[in-house]
């Protein structure tokens, strides 16, 4: 780790000139070695038929700073994740497909146990986590599961003798997330920011060392967009490495320490934000998907511009409402 990176108190980069220093000499190529990586990924192919939906040859993630995970709709994001999490098996298992998490070898890890070691993703609300409540949720999100084992889970609950401090920490996080006072509401019941918060405090009871966000701020009003923002990088603040996967250009631009592209399941540029979206190959890219995004705009780095911008849309509603 570069010299003048400044370790926070709890552990975090949370100057930005010290992140910035950290990734000065990294190279903008495409699997470029990290200072500090703390996750590593050879030979990971999936294919699905006759498509290929990631052919990843080289992935480092940094330690420690917000990573963000960009391309054109199917440009193998989703499935990526799918596969570093073990929710998928890579093609490419057996032929050389390798990634470890933390110094830990994870090939032929099952989903809980990546989420034991440390490296846990958020997941969207289902219909059966919808029909419980907040706090059901959190103790839920105490074994690193997301759901799907739910029966199993409910019987037996690997936090079993410790509900008490279990129960703390649910609404600790509850507070911290604003979520204290709809603890004993169904989950259902919240608004698209709201579950969006809640997805994110149940993936931190087991105390992640990443967090792995897929559109964090997908559905969320403009009034909480600013708030869920804050969160995530405070969780960067405490130390945690956060990846995460958005196609909105302008959350990406405002609080990316460093940008992977990938399209058409390849990583084909990386880089610091304000650098990477004009790289020809981005460019390309999204052009390539007919894609109508918009690449961002440097004003919108600026740190009162989302909040400006939701302030013009909450004024714009009201005005259509009178
Ligand atoms: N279960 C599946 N069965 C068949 N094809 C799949 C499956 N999952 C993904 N694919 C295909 O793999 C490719 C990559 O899909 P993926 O969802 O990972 O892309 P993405 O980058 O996450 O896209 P988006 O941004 O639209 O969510 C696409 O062509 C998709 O149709």
């Amino acid at each position: 780790m570069s010299e003048s990176a400044t370790i926070t108190s709890g552990g975090g980069l949370a100057d930005p000139a010290a992140r910035r220093s950290l990734m000065a000499d990294v190279d903008r190529t495409p699997g470029s070695a990290k200072p500090d990586a703390i996750l590593s990924v050879d030979t990971i192919t999936r294919q699905f038929g006759g498509v290929t939906a990631v052919n990843v040859e080289h992935l480092e993630v940094q330690r420690g700073i917000i990573t963000a995970l960009i391309g054109p709709n199917g440009a193998g994001k989703t499935t990526f994740f799918n596969l570093i999490t073990g929710f998928d098996k890579p093609t490419s298992a057996g032929k050389g497909a390798r990634w470890s998490f933390n110094g830990k070898e994870l090939g032929r890890t099952s989903a809980s146990s990546v989420a034991k070691s440390g490296m846990v993703r958020t997941f969207q609300l289902t219909k059966s986590l919808n029909r419980m409540t907040v706090m059901d949720n959190m103790m839920l999100g105490a074994q690193g599961q997301s759901g799907e084992r739910l029966t199993a889970s409910m019987f037996r609950p690997l936090w079993r003798g410790q509900e008490g401090q279990v129960s703390e920490k649910a609404l600790g996080l509850l507070e911290r997330f604003k979520l204290l006072e709809k603890k004993d509401d169904y989950a259902g019941s919240l608004s698209g920011g709201q579950r969006k918060l809640l997805e994110m405090a149940r993936a931190l009871m087991t105390d992640p060392t990443m967090i792995m966000l897929d559109e964090p701020m997908a559905g969320v009003n403009p009034a909480l967009t600013q708030s869920l923002l804050g969160h995530v990088q405070s969780l960067r603040d405490d130390g945690m490495t956060v990846l995460f996967v958005e196609h909105d250009m302008h959350v990406v631009r405002h609080i990316s320490d460093w940008v992977v592209v990938m399209a058409e399941g390849r990583v084909v540029a990386e880089g610091p934000a304000d650098t990477v979206m004009s790289d020809p190959a981005v460019v390309d890219a999204y052009l390539g998907a007919h894609h109508d995004t918009d690449l961002g705009d440097d004003a919108l780095l600026e740190d009162d511009s989302l909040e400006r911008e939701a302030a013009a849309e909450e004024h714009q509603r009201e005005e259509e409402g009178q």
